[in-house]
């Protein structure tokens, strides 16, 4: 509502906090419970039950696939896993300093770029396109960040293999071999749990750029824009040099007293919408532990617990899911900098979602902004 000087009456939500700013079926995160929901299933659930490839479908289509419907999607996925000779020319043109980030945005605008399907407005936001397009794009996510992780170490390209899932397809392809099962399923259950989370930041971008009638890779690399922040997926790559500079557990509260009384904020604590802790934690929680062991890093747990038993006695402010992730991707190998491509690789698939949701029963997104400028002046 506005008044008649075209002023907003209502109050202004710095930030859209608590704005409800449309429905969605994809999923809900509820607060009071601590929940999350896909499509209805508990994450921890689909985290125990399910692999990443069935979750993606069950995001897509809003149900889970049977066993026809999977072997399908697989079929699909694994035939597009390789990376094209004209996205890798692109990427090797790029310099290493580049964050990893600004390479799989790249990387995904290259895509689009030349996806002959895109011919027309209509077909910017075609159903059955969009569908496909968002299983390939799931699909060679893997190859880019494998072969960005690759070539910073001076390593040769893996070829994707297509007997392999795709957590232990992308670990093959990152490091040149499938590593123990405990390390697929930790990194798979990262993937599930990073797949998707109502209208946070980056799916809201995603959803804004959607509502131009924009085409979805558009969509997707603003996206990925928007998650490289730190106060978004950024912050777990944020949550590794904070370990770092904490060091051991000893530290922590010492380290901890520093940072606040610094005014920092301390990366992989807090969140918009769970005040009470993040319902992904204890399951990635969970994989970490598994890591931890199979590593034989005790360590790594007792700087993890003693930083957050820190930050709970000192602010009362308790981990969100970038906490857990980030040792863990440390443990199964990946440079620091590779944590957030790898949450692109997961989130993907919510974003593709939502175009989808937005694209079906679009409105275009545009609010107003109460004036707080000089009044109206003339040259004089
Ligand atoms: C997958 C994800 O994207 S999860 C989020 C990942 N991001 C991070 O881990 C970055 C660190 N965390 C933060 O910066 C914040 O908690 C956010 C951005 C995630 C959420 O922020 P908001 O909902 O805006 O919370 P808000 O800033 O209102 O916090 C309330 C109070 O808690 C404090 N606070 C919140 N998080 C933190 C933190 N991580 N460290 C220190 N203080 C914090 C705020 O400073 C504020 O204190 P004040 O009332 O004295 O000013
Ligand atoms: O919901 C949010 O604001 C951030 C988050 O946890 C996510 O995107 O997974």
């Amino acid at each position: 509502m506005t008044d008649l000087t075209g002023t907003p009456e209502t109050e202004i939500r710095k930030g859209l906090a608590g704005v409800v700013a449309d429905t969605t079926a994809i999923s809900k995160v509820n607060p009071e419970t601590n929940s999350l929901m896909y499509r209805g299933y508990p994450v921890q659930e689909l985290a125990e039950k399910c692999t990443f490839e069935e979750v993606a479908y069950l995001l897509w289509h809003g149900e889970l696939p049977t066993g026809e419907q999977l072997e399908a999607f697989q079929n699909f996925e694994r035939s597009q896993r390789h990376l094209d000779a004209g996205t890798r020319r692109v990427i090797d043109e790029l310099p290493l300093s580049a964050h990893p980030m600004d390479v799989v945005r790249t990387a995904v605008s290259v895509i689009g770029a030349v996806d002959e399907t895109l011919t027309d407005s209509a077909s910017m936001i075609d159903a059955d396109l969009n569908m496909q397009r968002s299983l390939t794009l799931m699909a060679k996510l893997p190859a880019i960040v494998a072969y960005d992780q690759r070539r910073r170490r001076d390593l040769e390209l893996v070829e994707p293999r297509d007997d392999l899932s795709y957590s232990a397809n992308f670990l093959h392809m990152t490091f040149g071999e499938v590593p123990d099962l405990v390390v697929v399923s930790a990194f798979d259950v990262s993937m599930i749990l990073y797949a998707e989370h109502s209208f946070n930041a980056s799916t809201f971008t995603a959803r804004v750029i959607t509502s131009t009638l924009s085409d979805l890779y558009s969509a997707v690399t603003g996206a990925i824009g928007a998650l490289k922040g730190p106060l978004h997926g950024g912050a777990n790559e944020a949550v590794m040099h904070v370990l770092e500079e904490v060091g051991t557990a000893d530290r922590a509260e010492a380290w901890l007293e520093t940072a606040l009384a610094e005014k920092r904020k301390i990366m992989g604590f807090g969140h918009r919408v769970y005040k009470n802790g993040d319902s992904r934690v204890p399951t990635m929680k969970a994989a970490l532990e598994t890591l931890v062991a199979k590593f034989d890093r005790p360590d790594m747990m007792e700087l993890y617990d003693a930083l957050e038993m820190a930050m709970t006695s000192r602010k009362n402010i308790k981990p969100n899911l970038d906490y857990p992730s980030g040792p863990a991707y440390n443990l199964i190998g990946f440079d620091t900098d590779m944590f957030t491509p790898l949450f692109v690789a997961s989130r993907v698939t919510g974003w593709t979602a939502h175009i989808m949701e937005q694209a079906a029963a679009n409105a275009l997104i545009r609010p107003l902004a109460a004036y707080s400028g000089v009044e109206e002046r003339h040259i004089s």
